[in-house]
């Protein structure tokens, strides 16, 4: 399964170009599957999701190069709209190919998705949604039948800014006749980005990164080429490891106004960060002040994608902060092993009240989950001694080559498969 083994202590410097957003290319490598042409797609970060991806649509009959950093789709071939269940259940992301595949090939067979265990994650408003655009939608026996002859644009209100229900209806609707009108619609830059490719293919939407989407369903989309906007979580994982070792590092290619809620947290734990252009540039003392208080919410507010990165900073933070997690009920996994470490966290629930402590100290953890993996590693880049975490598979789903960049910026650590 994979371990990092890491020597704590040492400060971070150096500047980092960050890869590209795994959560923006997930849904647009789906979203090739709709001009039955060619997608160009540069910067696709070399995760394990994206590999998943690829075998996915490789499965429907896609056919896919990759030349470094770039993928060249072709869709014109596809057989079948049925996806081999062991790939859906490997990842959350293989869902947002049912709205694709209901835009093209008017039906579908599909299991219930898979991803890391941080809640329940129904997907009750992407069916919801689906049903409204006038598709036919069965559930029976662990699996979903979708027909959709009679699909036709319309107002959708969702109950909750759901990132992936939002990218699906963009997708089912991209190609449907009339117009669809997304409402109580996700904002994150993710889906700015998927509206985007979407219109560079030949879609007619707009309104993405507001809360009201339009979407005008075309006939035909043709052949795109399109570069994947940097991973945000990831530049707010790396400023967390230059916050906690006391570093002082440059973040190439980033955009700071897509993590400022998170730049903010840092700024009052007591770093210095600016941006010069496409760069950020975090400076820290190793003197971390406590944030009083962290409360994940949908774009703009906290990410709960950076929740757990934020935790390991403030279990050394001098004071209490209180985390608040509103939108996965399960994902406090790191914190038990954080405690291993040292740290002083109790948890209430959806609340999590950190103590900070003088220093963590190295020892043998497991990574539960993404985000909760990474966190392990950034509080074992802090700790006092060696420490090892286990099942870093789950880290390879986001952060390409996290080791060897760590490495790039000083840090002392090794994988050991
Ligand atoms: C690939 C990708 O982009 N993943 C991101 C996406 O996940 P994902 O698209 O799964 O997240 P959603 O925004 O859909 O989920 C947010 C909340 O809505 C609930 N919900 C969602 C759909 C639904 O049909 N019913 C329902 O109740 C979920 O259980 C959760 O509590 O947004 C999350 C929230 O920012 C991030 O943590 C993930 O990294
Ligand atoms: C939860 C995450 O991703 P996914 O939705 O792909 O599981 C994440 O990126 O932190």
């Amino acid at each position: 399964m994979g371990q990092f083994y890491i020597k704590g202590g040492i400060p971070l410097e150096g500047e980092l170009r960050v890869q590209g957003a795994k959560n923006a290319v997930l849904p647009i490598l789906a979203a090739t599957i709709l001009n039955q042409g060619e997608s160009v797609i540069h910067n696709v970060p070399d995760l394990k999701d994206v590999k998943t991806m690829i075998k996915i649509l490789e499965s429907i009959g896609c056919s896919i190069k990759k030349e470094e950093n770039t993928l060249i789709v072709n869709s014109s071939a596809i057989h079948t709209n049925e996806i081999p269940e062991y790939l859906v259940r490997e990842m959350r992301s293989s869902i947002i190919l049912l709205g694709a595949i209901l835009a093209k090939h008017k039906q579908a067979k599909f299991s219930y998705p898979g991803g890391c265990d941080i809640g329940h994650r129904p997907i009750d408003l992407h069916l919801k949604s689906f049903r409204e655009l006038g598709a036919e939608v069965m559930e029976s026996h662990g699996y979903i039948y979708c027909k959709s002859n009679n699909l036709k644009g319309t107002h959708i209100q969702l109950d909750y800014p759901s990132v992936g229900a939002t990218e699906n209806i963009m997708l089912a609707a991209s190609l449907t006749e009339g117009i669809t009108i997304i409402r109580n619609a996700a904002k994150e830059p993710e889906i700015q980005e998927l509206q985007n490719f979407l219109n560079k293919m030949g879609c007619k939407i707009k309104g993405a990164g507001s809360n009201t989407i339009i979407i005008e369903g075309v006939k035909k989309l043709n052949n795109v080429e399109f570069t994947i906007m940097s991973d945000r979580i990831v530049a707010g994982t790396f400023a967390v490891a230059a916050a906690i070792t006391g570093g002082q590092i440059v973040l190439k290619d980033c955009y700071i106004e897509h993590i400022s809620s998170v730049i903010s947290k840092l700024i009052e734990a007591g770093c210095n960060v600016y941006s010069i252009e496409d760069k950020i540039v975090i400076n820290s003392s190793k003197k971390i002040k406590a944030v009083e208080t962290i409360r994940t919410l949908p774009y703009p507010g906290f990410p709960t994608d950076m929740q757990a990165q934020m935790m390991a900073l403030m279990t050394v933070a001098k004071g209490t902060s209180i985390f608040t997690e509103t939108i996965f009920e399960n994902r406090y996994k790191h914190v038990s092993q954080l405690i291993r470490m040292g740290a002083n966290i109790n948890i209430d629930g959806r609340i999590a009240v950190v103590k900070g402590v003088n220093k963590l100290f190295g020892a043998k953890v497991t990574a539960t989950d993404l985000r909760g993996g990474a966190a392990l590693v950034l509080a074992g880049l802090s700790a006092e001694g060696e420490t090892i975490v286990d099942n870093i598979y789950h880290v390879d789903r986001g952060y390409e080559k996290f080791e060897e960049n760590l490495q790039s910026l000083g840090a002392s650590i090794i994988r050991k498969e």
